[in-house]
């Protein structure tokens, strides 16, 4: 794992693009490591629920909040994670609100219409969106065949558009995605596996169906800062400070699995397909 440093140049990127890809985060053999476990891990597998999209495709999820000791867990708390997300959003105790994994499946794995995660966050309620940023690793290539994220590069400075139900995934205003199509540069964010693509809540971003014969599977972290306290979410993570590791714990982890005991999210319990 590299010790992420973020320069002044990579942080004014952040601010100014709404989003920042890193390079080559995690080694291929703790990747690999982390890929392995994601497909043979029947925890994992189990604790997975289907997300549709408008079209009825799917994406396979897993959902956790609470990071453990195992491989992911000792990875989202890693030194070198928590310190970059504490350089993007500044000052505040870092939280770990959630992870996913998202198991975007050859010619199945459904597409994720355009929306801002903030457009999901919002119905947890949370006030401060520049208190939140979006983690994603790749733990496959993720490519323009396979579905990899489109980022509308400086949206972010839009502020929150409105968001309604597409399929099951909550979808920003069309009336203003589509003028901010022609007003902001659409950016395919093509990754390798170990690559991390930090972005913030309110940057707008799909990905397509992946119609291709490759998986496109990645985790999503969403990180919080301690005082911004959501008022419909009742899982405590996102206001407990990470206990950090050092980076070298992901490697010595002896590919440990997640638990089943862990605090995995259920579709009943999702509050944006309850919250009008
Ligand atoms: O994995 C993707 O393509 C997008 C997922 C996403 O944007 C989300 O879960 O909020
Ligand atoms: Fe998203």
């Amino acid at each position: 794992m590299k010790d992420l440093k973020l320069s002044t140049e990579q942080k004014a990127a952040y601010d100014r693009d709404g989003y920042l890809v890193v390079k080559s985060f995690l080694s291929a053999e703790e990747v690999g490591m982390l890929y392995n476990i994601a497909t043979d891990d029947d925890v994992l597998k189990d604790k997975a629920f289907d997300f549709n999209d408008q079209t009825g495709k799917r994406t396979k999820l897993t959902l956790w909040f609470t990071p453990g000791d195992d491989a992911y867990g000792l990875l989202t708390r890693s030194e070198a994670m928590v310190n970059a997300v504490q350089d993007l959003l500044g000052e505040g105790q870092v939280c770990h609100f959630h992870s996913k994994l998202m198991q975007k499946e050859p010619k199945v794995g459904g597409a994720w219409e355009w929306h801002q995660d903030y457009g999901y966050w919002y119905k947890n309620g949370f006030l401060f969106p520049d208190a939140l940023i979006s983690v994603m690793l790749a733990l496959t290539e993720a490519t323009k065949q396979n579905g990899c994220l489109q980022v509308l590069k400086g949206s972010h400075k839009i502020g929150r558009l409105e968001h309604s139900f597409a399929g099951e995934q909550q979808g920003a205003d069309m009336d203003f995605v589509n003028v901010a199509l022609e007003r902001f540069e659409l950016v395919h964010c093509e990754l390798e596996p170990g690559d991390l693509l930090f972005f913030h809540p309110n940057t707008l971003h799909m990905s397509e169906a992946n119609l291709s014969d490759k998986p496109r599977w990645s985790m999503i972290s969403a990180y919080n800062l301690a005082y911004n306290v959501p008022f419909r979410e009742k899982n405590t993570s996102c206001i407990t400070p990470v206990q950090t590791v050092t980076n070298d714990a992901v490697a010595k982890s002896g590919a440990k699995g997640l638990s089943a005991d862990r605090d995995f999210l259920s579709k009943e319990n999702e509050i944006t397909l309850n919250v009008k």
